[in-house]
């Protein structure tokens, strides 16, 4: 990927996940959840932050997780977009019922009260691709750099393997994940905090 620019980074990477078929796609989602759910974040968490993944897009599909949290009465909070401002809101969700489509295809809560993101325990990331040093990319929104700046509680992104790289380019403002978890492995940032 040397040389490349995030964009190109971006549009390949969107690209060959397009490609994972049906069956791999539902089994690896299994595999790296289950290794997510091994993790001693995992276990110590009561109130979680998760992104409901776009299946058709082959995010790693988190439907499952999140009906499974809800019912194992953990809190579960999902990120709403705010459009205008370009930022994310944050809701508890306590029925997957509760969601609807956005005009991007994203499930999410139509309307909710704003979340305490101090109480969180634990940030389960989205991601389009990733690299050994556990920074991500995303669409290029940029609103995960913004929405967990801030923020000290740990951050696990989701991966296929197929969609891990060596090393993306980075800017200032890219933040790396304290743990990445693919199907086939856990990538660890050396820069835990
Ligand atoms: N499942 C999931 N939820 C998420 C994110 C995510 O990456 N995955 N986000 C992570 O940030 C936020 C939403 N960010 C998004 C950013 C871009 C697009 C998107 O579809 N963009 C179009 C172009 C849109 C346009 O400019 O009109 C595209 O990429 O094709 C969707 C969600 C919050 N929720
Ligand atoms: N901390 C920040 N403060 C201000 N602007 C930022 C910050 N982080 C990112 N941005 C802006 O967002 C744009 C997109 O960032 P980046 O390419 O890292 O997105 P991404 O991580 O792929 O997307 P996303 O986080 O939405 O999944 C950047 O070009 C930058 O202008």
């Amino acid at each position: 990927m040397e040389g490349k620019s995030k964009e190109e980074i971006r549009k390949q990477l969107r690209a060959k996940r397009n490609q994972i078929p049906e069956t791999d796609f539902i089994r690896k989602s299994q595999l790296i959840i289950k290794l997510l759910q091994q993790q001693e974040e995992y276990l110590a968490a009561e109130k979680i932050h998760c992104y409901v993944s776009m299946n058709g897009r082959r995010e790693v599909n988190t439907h499952p997780l999140i009906k499974e949290m809800i019912a194992n009465n953990k809190q579960v909070v999902v990120p709403v977009t705010n459009f205008q401002e370009q930022s994310l809101e944050h809701c508890k969700l306590e029925s997957f019922d509760d969601l609807e489509l956005n005009k991007w295809g994203v499930l999410e809560p139509r309307e909710g009260e704003q979340y305490n993101l101090a109480a969180l325990d634990l940030i389960i990331v989205p991601m389009v691709g990733g690299d050994e040093h556990a920074q991500r990319i995303g669409y290029g929104g940029g609103f995960y750099d913004r929405f967990l700046q801030d923020l000290k509680c740990p951050t696990i992104g989701l991966c296929f393997e197929q969609n891990m790289v060596s090393e993306l380019p980075t800017e200032s403002f890219d933040i790396p994940l304290d743990k990445i978890i693919t199907e086939s492995r856990i990538i660890i940032s050396q820069q835990k905090k």
